[in-house]
């Protein structure tokens, strides 16, 4: 448990899913169980269909479980209706994907911008702030170009300043240096903890990347449909 800091930033208590199939259903989560505390940067290592995507989802109330409970910050979320799980996937949490889906029209600091302005900032405060965390990024001198303007690892890093914009307690990523050679790969992963480490920010990080895997503080599978904690 990370000092002082009385709840994890998300736990998955005896979380279940399970989808039709045919006459009977896939068991796809059976009761998995999984702690993340501020602070702390967790592995993800989930062999093709073993329910990887599905975990992320329900980790990020984009699915609601079939049974159990997924706490935010020590709130339970399955009684809440969509708008209130609209609010917390907004105000607590940051989802950075392969693809980054970053707007095509819009500048660097516009994208960074835009959940802030969402979340009820005002643009000057919003511009500052996204300003910061780009330059922290090392985008510094970026930040008016579009993403067509960018490297494949630049705009990586814009997707990961869009995601902590809003200062959410828990970053959910599904392979975030995916499609990025070895060396722009380690760069985006680098910068990826740092603001992690800054913010104190709890991570799930998604990755087939055994070195990245291997700098994170914790690795986790899922085995059977249960979360199995790796060496
Ligand atoms: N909506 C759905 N309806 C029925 N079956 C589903 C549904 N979504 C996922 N599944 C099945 O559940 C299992 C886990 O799916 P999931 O997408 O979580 O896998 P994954 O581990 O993310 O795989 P990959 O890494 O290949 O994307 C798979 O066998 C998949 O076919």
């Amino acid at each position: 448990m990370a000092s002082g800091q009385t709840q994890p930033a998300l736990h998955l208590s005896q979380v279940e899913r399970r989808y039709p199939q045919g006459d009977t259903f896939l068991e796809v989560l059976r009761g998995a169980e999984l702690a993340i505390w501020p602070g702390e940067i967790v592995a993800l290592i989930a062999p093709s269909g073993t329910g990887k995507s599905t975990l992320l989802h329900v980790a990020g109330l984009l699915e609601k479980p079939d049974g159990g409970e997924v706490y935010v910050g020590g709130k339970p979320t399955s009684h809440m209706n969509d708008q209130e799980r609209t609010r917390i996937r907004r105000e607590e949490l940051g989802f950075v994907y392969q693809f980054h889906h970053l707007l095509p029209e819009l500048s660097a600091l516009e994208n960074v911008v835009i959940p802030q302005l969402i979340r009820g900032l005002s643009k000057p405060e919003a511009e500052d702030r996204a300003s910061q965390l780009l330059t922290f990024l090392g985008l510094g001198k970026r930040l008016k170009h579009r993403p067509g303007e960018l490297s494949g690892g630049e705009q990586q890093r814009v997707a990961i300043a869009r995601a902590v914009a809003n200062a959410p307690r828990l970053l959910l990523a599904d392979e975030p240096t995916g499609n990025l050679d070895p060396h722009t790969s380690d760069r985006v992963f680098q910068t990826l903890v740092a603001i992690v480490r800054a913010s104190r920010l709890a991570a799930l990080i998604a990755t087939h990347n055994m070195d990245l895997a291997a700098r994170m503080d914790r690795r986790v599978t899922i085995r059977d449909g249960l979360i199995v904690q790796l060496p």
